[in-house]
């Protein structure tokens, strides 16, 4: 793999327990960046789903704890509301093996997944990644105990990686950040395309026209934005397609007096919120 030290002989088996989205993105692009299929190990309790993995020539079981127990990195990819079931079933394992936990599961805290190992030495590492992963365009955000080695870290940092973009978080605080913007993000941008596309319906094109303009547009936009990083601002770019006494100042006009900004922040802080509250009634369960 290029991304080098996640085939580290200390950190070279991988497993996934649940093996649903997320799980699935993470498996492909290890093995788009030609990470040995003999070292991936997935586990779940849909056979369905296995199946379609089985084909990439991974090691696939039902058995969670087989799976774990084949583990150097070991990533937890259900629900959080079944973590604790999961964890449980295999704390026995990972105490005694020790592999490095990777939890994706929004709104469960550190504390929380060592309460439920029974063991406060364990490295684990938080994870917030998103959808668009499944494409090689995710973004994650990753948080570290103070148990994991540079080489854990780095083994983490080249899974994510590899589908996409990674940034580290200087507080476990900042995963609920994370997911609030780019952990859902794509259901804010998702919601705007299918707002444009109605209206753009409603205003009479046809549903097909108005559908390849605002996906089209959604991606040139975010092309802009991210090729002009460091020559022009992201203000600029709007001032740009905004001429004065124009069409864009007209409409944009109309979001600005909606408070479209305040909105946005309103939205994230309730998704913020949310994963708050997660925690707290995960903590307490
Ligand atoms: N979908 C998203 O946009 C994001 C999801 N996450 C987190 O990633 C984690 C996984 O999410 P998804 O992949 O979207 O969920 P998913 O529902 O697609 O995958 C979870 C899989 O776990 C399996 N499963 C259920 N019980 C099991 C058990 N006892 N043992 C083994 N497997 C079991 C299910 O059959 C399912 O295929 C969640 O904790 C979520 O919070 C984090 C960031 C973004
Ligand atoms: O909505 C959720 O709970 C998950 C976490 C971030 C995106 N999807």
């Amino acid at each position: 793999m290029n991304s080098n030290t996640v085939e580290n002989s200390s950190t070279k088996n991988i497993a996934f327990i649940g093996a649903g989205n997320m799980a699935n993105s993470l498996i492909r692009g290890l093995l788009n960046n030609g990470y040995d299929a003999n070292n991936i190990w997935a586990s779940n309790t849909n056979v369905t789903l296995l199946d379609h993995l089985k084909k990439l020539k991974i090691h696939t079981s039902t058995d969670n704890r087989l799976v774990a127990n084949a583990a150097d990195v070991l990533v937890l990819a259900v629900k959080p509301q079944i973590l604790k079931e999961v964890a449980t079933e295999m704390a026995d394992l990972i105490r005694e093996k020790k592999p490095l936990i990777i939890s994706l599961a929004v709104g469960i805290n550190l504390k929380t997944i060592h309460n439920y190992l029974q063991d406060a030495s364990i490295s684990i590492i938080r994870c917030m990644p998103n959808t668009p992963a499944l494409l090689g365009s995710g973004t994650t955000g990753l948080f570290p105990n103070r148990h994991c080695s540079s080489i854990q870290k780095d083994a983490a940092e080249a899974l994510f990686r590899s589908v996409g973009i990674v940034v580290w978080c200087k507080q476990e605080e900042e995963i609920d950040i994370v997911a609030a913007l780019s952990g859902s993000g794509p259901a804010y941008f998702f919601l705007l395309i299918e707002a444009l596309q109605n209206a753009g319906t409603e205003l009479g094109l046809s549903k097909e026209t108005a559908s390849l303009l605002s996906q089209k547009t959604a991606l040139g936009a975010a092309r802009m934005a991210i090729e002009s990083e460091g020559k022009e601002s992201i203000e600029q770019l709007r001032q740009n397609v905004t001429s004065r006494g124009g069409t864009t100042q007209a409409a944009l006009n109309v979001l600005e007096q909606a408070n479209f900004r305040e909105l946005i922040k309103k939205a994230m802080l309730a998704a913020k919120q949310r994963a708050e509250a997660l925690a707290e009634e995960f903590e307490n369960q």
